[in-house]
């Protein structure tokens, strides 16, 4: 059993991500560290951040920084919240819980992924009032997708946030080598086996036929046949916020305020999807232009450091999703390691803001930054 010494955690993501892959086995790491095809966007995703330069501005009284942000009615420490991440039982017993301690204990919002192995209602639970989204896989099942949406209000989250590029899994090469699927194991369907819709499209109860369960999931997880239109019926669920994540089309951001969405993630999943797809932080300037302010856009994939967020903002991102960095953290040392690489995430973000002559969120914009080919 791996025993990390809580005053020795690392600092360096990369150190975080060995020490993970050391303790994890190789179907579980190379499903969380691993992309889609040959892993192009996956690359991209850093390589982006690095074609921008800071230009910081000095004698600027940085003393006192003010990192806060007011979003969908509630006002948080900083733009940074966690991504949302299924099956987190693959990489510590505790997953989804362990993740959602560490972030109410700091006031970061957590975002539970539908594909999570603990419930809904186990995760808001440890939660408290702490700010919680919930992410929907949006069921080829209506009655799923609606019961989803609806438990998620009941239980205290305050936003919905439907994941658009996933209604199906890509070519994953890491999974297929390794024959690894964690869901055919029985991870990361907690939500389903605990909603009455889901339940009641079975023969006999998950409890007594788990692998009957498990292909029904396969049949109901994913809807590939949603277009714009099917949004409003979303919206008959519930009254919160409805954000879409996975849009990296500007004509598709456009569609998105035409159809009533309230804001935008700009995301490729972490490269896990369409492979060879533009990386997050390139696809962001030609949304925030296209949404023109009406909606708060989000970003999110190959955030690794400090400097990164500080980019994504001066590029126009309101907040950005912090994903593969908390789920080393969880590897490495559970609740802890997460609240760690929050923390050192946090800490060298205040210190780029000070660092850069900004005092306040809305001083770090397109001219902090210079593209680094000029
Ligand atoms: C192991 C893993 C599982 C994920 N599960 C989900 C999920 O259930 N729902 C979702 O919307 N995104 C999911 N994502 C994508 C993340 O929300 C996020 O977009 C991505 O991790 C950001 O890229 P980064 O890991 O490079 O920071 C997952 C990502 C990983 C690595
Ligand atoms: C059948 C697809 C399930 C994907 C759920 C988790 C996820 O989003 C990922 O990237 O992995």
């Amino acid at each position: 059993m791996h025993s990390p010494d809580p005053n020795r955690l690392p600092t360096q993501f990369e150190e975080w991500q060995k020490q993970a892959r050391e303790i994890l086995e190789d179907g579980p790491y190379e499903y969380v560290a691993g992309g889609s095809g040959g892993e192009d966007t996956v690359q991209s995703n850093r390589e982006a951040f690095k074609r921008w330069n800071i230009l910081p501005r000095v004698f600027r009284n940085v003393e006192d920084r003010n990192l806060k942000l007011g979003l969908f009615g509630d006002m948080l420490p900083s733009p940074v919240m966690i991504a949302p991440i299924g099956v987190q039982s693959i990489i510590h017993k505790e997953g989804e819980l362990a993740t959602a301690r560490a972030a109410a204990s700091m006031g970061v919002p957590y975002i539970a992924s539908s594909a999570s192995t603990y419930s809904m209602e186990e995760i808001a639970e440890v939660m408290g009032d702490a700010p919680k989204w919930f992410q929907l896989y949006w069921s080829s099942e209506p009655s799923i997708a609606k019961s989803f949406v609806e438990r998620a209000e009941h239980a205290g989250y305050t936003a919905i946030v439907v994941t658009l590029d996933t209604p199906m899994m890509a070519w994953r090469e890491l999974d297929l080598k390794n024959v690894y699927l964690p869901f055919l194991i029985g991870e990361g369907i907690g939500n389903y086996l605990t909603d009455p819709a889901f339940r009641a499209g079975l023969r006999v109860p998950p409890e007594e036929d788990s692998m009957g369960a498990i292909m029904h999931w396969t049949r109901v997880f994913g809807h590939a046949g949603l277009t714009w239109e099917d949004l409003a019926e979303l919206k008959t669920y519930t009254s919160l916020p409805i954000i879409l994540k996975g849009i990296l089309h500007p004509e598709d951001a456009k569609l998105a305020l035409k159809y009533g969405a309230d804001g935008i993630i700009v995301s490729n999943h972490g490269g896990r999807q369409v492979d060879g797809a533009i990386a997050a932080l390139d696809a962001l300037p030609a949304i925030v232009e296209a949404t023109n302010n009406q909606v708060p856009v989000l970003m999110d994939s190959g955030i690794r450091r400090g400097a990164d967020i500080f980019k994504a903002l001066a590029l126009g991102a309101k907040a950005v999703l912090i994903g593969r960095p908390c789920m080393y953290g969880l590897a490495v040392a559970g609740e802890t390691g997460v609240r760690q690489v929050m923390n050192n995430l946090l800490a060298d973000f205040d210190l780029t803001m000070a660092l850069s002559g900004c005092r306040d969120l809305n001083e770090v914009n397109k001219g902090m930054i210079l593209p680094a080919d000029r």
